[in-house]
């Protein structure tokens, strides 16, 4: 391989999704705009998401890196001289910058200290040498791991236990880009008319083998128009297989207890062919605004957004008024590394607990919401089992008049009987974990 060769415009562009990185999610929408603004296509732009994404992917070694040579953690430094620190570091430390690459590496100082405060420049510069002559010591087994797959030492442990030998598969299919994925709104749009749409754009696609709605995009590029029309959405093919399992009818009353941004709802109002009641709750003011933008693109006409816990759902909306909830449960998202590279340097052993104790809240009050006779999904984009089958063990013995209705497929068993899970290195989609949980009539 030839030595790396950056211009001036492709460093500020990386620079600039780097920071925007930190504010937009996921980390691939800021990627897009950035490099919008710098006008960056074509095979500019493959050369520069592979960067991009390596950055995101090993975000925790850069920062410790930057530790290192600075002595302060780089969370505490200014935005713009943190995110030229790690586009420096990546390509000064893990790839192989020519001759002009390390000039433009230098000429970032000048650009710092016009988008930031000249002394961002100058501490920049007076570092730079550093990071160009440093050499990492690898000295255990713990950090050649960290390493070789990029992932905190727990959570190498963890899915060393859950899959035993395949782990390094798992690993490496998280550290994968997983292609752009849609689902074609049937409510506006037939799915020949989104292939016709991609194929009078030369992009090559492919449909998903088990959801016969989901497109996988195989060539960057944008959807953007596809979604502004409501013609599509985008969800992984993991992710739209939670509405086909719950199954709402036409005419039935539906409570969606974690919606934002939409995707579930939107499908599940599809299912219903826009008859009957989904209420769609989630916490979060900004992700209910974009889930509504969703919604009213997509045609849905029969949800009703509400902005609350869903704890308090059943005293809102009363209790054995649903016969179907969806409970796409919060999580630790691990199961969606490969989306949000960055995420994985997020994740926090300690913070476990408490996740898991929000999700036994929230599987309770949405069965307090069920008719008898009604089912609920729990679903997760995590693959810990804490978040997972434990839950609904929990669950289960809490409950004698509950039942799992046992789910064969598309995907694999789940370490509880009945229950079913999507592996990222077996299925080519987000980790995915899902259980269909009845009440006696
Ligand atoms: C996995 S996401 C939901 C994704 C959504 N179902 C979809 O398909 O687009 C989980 C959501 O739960 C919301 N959430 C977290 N705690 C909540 C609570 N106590 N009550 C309601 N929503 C909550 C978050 O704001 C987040 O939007």
């Amino acid at each position: 391989m030839g030595k790396l060769k950056l211009t001036d415009r492709q460093l500020y562009a990386l620079i600039e999704a780097v920071k925007l990185g930190e504010e937009v999610k996921p980390s691939q929408q800021a990627k897009r705009k950035a490099f919008a603004r710098y006008k960056i296509e074509g095979w500019e732009n493959s050369k520069l998401t592979g960067i991009f994404y390596s950055i995101q992917r090993r975000l925790g070694l850069i920062d410790g890196i930057i530790e290192e040579l600075v002595g302060v953690s780089p969370l505490i430094l200014d935005p713009w001289l943190r995110a030229t620190l790690r586009v420096a570091v990546e390509v000064a430390v893990f790839r192989d910058p020519g001759e002009k690459t390390r000039q433009h590496l230098k000429g970032l100082a000048q650009f710092l200290s016009k988008q930031t405060h000249p002394y961002a420049g100058y501490y920049y510069y007076e570092l730079l040498p550093r990071i160009l002559e440093y050499v990492p010591v690898i000295d255990s087994e713990e950090k050649r791991l960290k390493w070789d797959y990029l992932f905190p030492e727990w959570f190498i442990a963890r899915m060393r236990n859950l899959v035993g030998n395949e782990a390094e598969e798992l690993l490496k299919a998280l550290n994968e880009t997983l292609s752009t994925s849609i689902r074609v709104n049937r409510l506006k749009a037939s799915l020949e008319e989104v292939e016709e749409y991609l194929r009078s754009k030369n992009v090559r696609f492919e449909r998903s083998e088990r959801v016969d709605t989901v497109i996988r995009i195989l060539d960057p590029f944008n959807p953007e128009w596809l979604f502004n029309r409501g013609w599509a959405i985008a969800q992984e093919e993991a992710a739209a297989v939670a509405s086909l399992v719950l199954s709402p009818k036409p005419g039935e009353t539906v409570v969606d207890l974690a919606a934002a941004p939409g995707g579930k709802t939107a499908h599940m109002a599809e299912l219903m062919g826009n008859k009957g009641k989904i209420y769609a709750f989630d916490v979060d003011k900004a992700r209910v605004k974009r889930m509504e933008e969703v919604l009213r693109r997509a045609g849905v006409e029969v949800a009703k957004t509400i902005t609350a816990d869903s704890r308090k759902a059943p005293e809102m909306l009363g209790e054995g008024i649903a016969d179907r909830v969806m409970l796409d449960a919060p999580c630790t998202s691990d199961g969606t590394i490969a989306k949000n590279p960055e995420l994985r340097w997020r994740l926090l052993e300690k913070n476990i607990p408490k996740v898991v104790a929000l999700q036994k809240e929230l599987v309770e009050s949405a069965w307090r919401l069920l008719k008898p006779g009604g089912r609920m999904l729990y679903s997760t984009c995590s693959m810990l089992p804490e978040e997972n089958e434990e839950v609904v063990k929990w669950f289960l013995e809490r409950h004698e008049d509950a039942r799992l209705i046992p789910l064969n497929g598309p995907y694999d068993p789940g370490f509880l009987e009945g229950t079913m899970r999507a592996w990222p290195h077996r299925h080519r989609t987000i980790g995915f974990f899902y259980a269909l949980i009845e009440k006696e009539p």
